[in-house]
């Protein structure tokens, strides 16, 4: 990829620069377009907290630029059993976020733009940020009808969703992020993002699915290059400052000091499902005894991530009561997670008798209970 001229300028500068780099950022003049050189969704949401964290925004508004490797990402309050394909995405290799702000569900790409809008709370401005995406947009391509709503899309020809926003409102200090669909795999993203899991009820928050459209199938010229310099350009004429994008490194700890403990946080099971709101499932799965089918019935309880209460109903005959009660019971207080419960279920079927029989129908059933996970 060439860099543009603008771009490596800035990169050169901030490599260059005598005094710390962390100086540097926090002693900002009027105004900073930034570009993560990193593809990883934890390390950029840790560039979000450590510049809302620690930056003085006062007369400093900061655009931020970043592009993940395929990622979901989940808003702070919702449930990632209800809001995707687990399974597929641990197949496809597809990371799992939780980021802090709220809001729904969103599928990222390297053909899908993210912008961070820093601003002070006072200048806090959703629409004027949207306002000014879609000036930029029609600087490269005046033909493309692009609106925002009031749910703060951005709409493509009145009905193809293209841009999706949330936000954060810190004491002093506040930031808008959104999306920008510019060449993502579109069958990928609604694939991942429809849950196979049946019976769950809870308060999490739900996304709200719309039919989608990339920016580059309108016009082919339209780049994820071209739409952030486009952006950048609109920006530095909006703010009055340099359009310059400078290159920053995510792990760079002498320009962002803490930085890699935020990023580490933001990947730990604790927070990406420990924090998904109380849930319980109900649901039922069919195994085969015999010539006939047998209904197995599974209740479940999770808080904080973990299973809180679990009560399995399958007929006597098929798997013993006392088995199951050792089941429901060895349950509580583990990870709602196939990982956990495979270790569990494993330990616990060496303590079975041993009979052929009574095996396979504990690994149909585990297998069963690992698939809702
Ligand atoms: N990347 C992307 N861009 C736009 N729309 C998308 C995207 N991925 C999925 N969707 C569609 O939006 C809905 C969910 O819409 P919903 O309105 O529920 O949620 C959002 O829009 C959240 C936007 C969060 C933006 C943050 C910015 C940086 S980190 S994530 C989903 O079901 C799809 O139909």
């Amino acid at each position: 990829m060439l860099i543009p001229f603008s771009r490596k300028n800035c990169f050169q500068l901030l490599c260059n620069l005598k005094v710390p780099a962390a100086g540097f950022i926090s002693t900002v003049k009027s105004g900073l377009i930034l570009q993560s050189v990193s593809n990883d969704v934890y390390q950029n949401l840790a560039v979000e907290d450590w510049i809302h964290d620690h930056m003085n925004l006062e007369g400093k508004p900061v655009l931020f630029f970043w592009r993940n490797s395929p990622s979901v990402v989940i808003g702070r309050h919702q449930n990632p059993w209800q809001e995707c394909h687990l399974n597929l995405m641990r197949e496809a290799g597809v990371k799992l976020a939780r980021r802090r702000s709220g809001g729904g569900t969103v599928y990222h790409d390297m053909g899908n733009i993210n912008l961070t809008f820093f601003t002070t709370k006072k200048k806090y401005d959703r629409m004027e940020n949207l306002k000014l995406v879609v000036r930029a947009l029609n600087a490269v391509q005046p033909q493309l009808d692009v609106q925002p709503t009031k749910r703060f899309d951005l709409l493509l020809d009145g009905q193809f969703k293209i841009s999706g926003t949330a936000s954060k409102i810190g004491r002093t200090t506040a930031y808008h992020h959104c999306t920008l669909l510019c060449s993502t795999d579109r069958t990928l993203l609604s694939s991942l993002l429809k849950s196979p899991y049946q019976g769950i009820r809870s308060n999490a928050t739900a996304s709200i699915p719309s039919l989608v459209k990339n920016l580059l199938e309108s016009d082919p010229t339209l780049t994820c290059e071209v739409l952030m310099d486009a952006i950048a350009a609109e920006y530095a004429a909006y703010h009055q400052i340099d359009n310059c994008i400078s290159l920053i490194n995510p792990t760079d700890e002498t320009l962002f000091p803490g930085i890699n403990r935020k990023a580490r946080d933001l990947q730990t099971w604790e927070w990406i499902y420990g924090k998904t709101p109380k849930f319980s499932i109900n649901t039922s799965f069919n195994v085969l005894h015999g010539q006939s089918h047998l209904e197995v019935k599974v209740f479940i309880d999770v808080k904080n991530g973990r299973i809180e209460l679990c009560n399995i109903e399958a007929p006597d005959h098929w798997l013993p009561l006392e088995i199951r009660d050792k089941l429901n019971s060895s349950f509580i207080g583990s990870k709602f997670c196939p990982i956990e419960t495979t270790m569990l279920t494993n330990i616990l079927c060496r303590t079975c008798p041993e009979d052929d029989d009574l095996h396979s129908r504990w690994n149909i059933l585990c297998e069963n209970i690992k698939g809702i996970m």
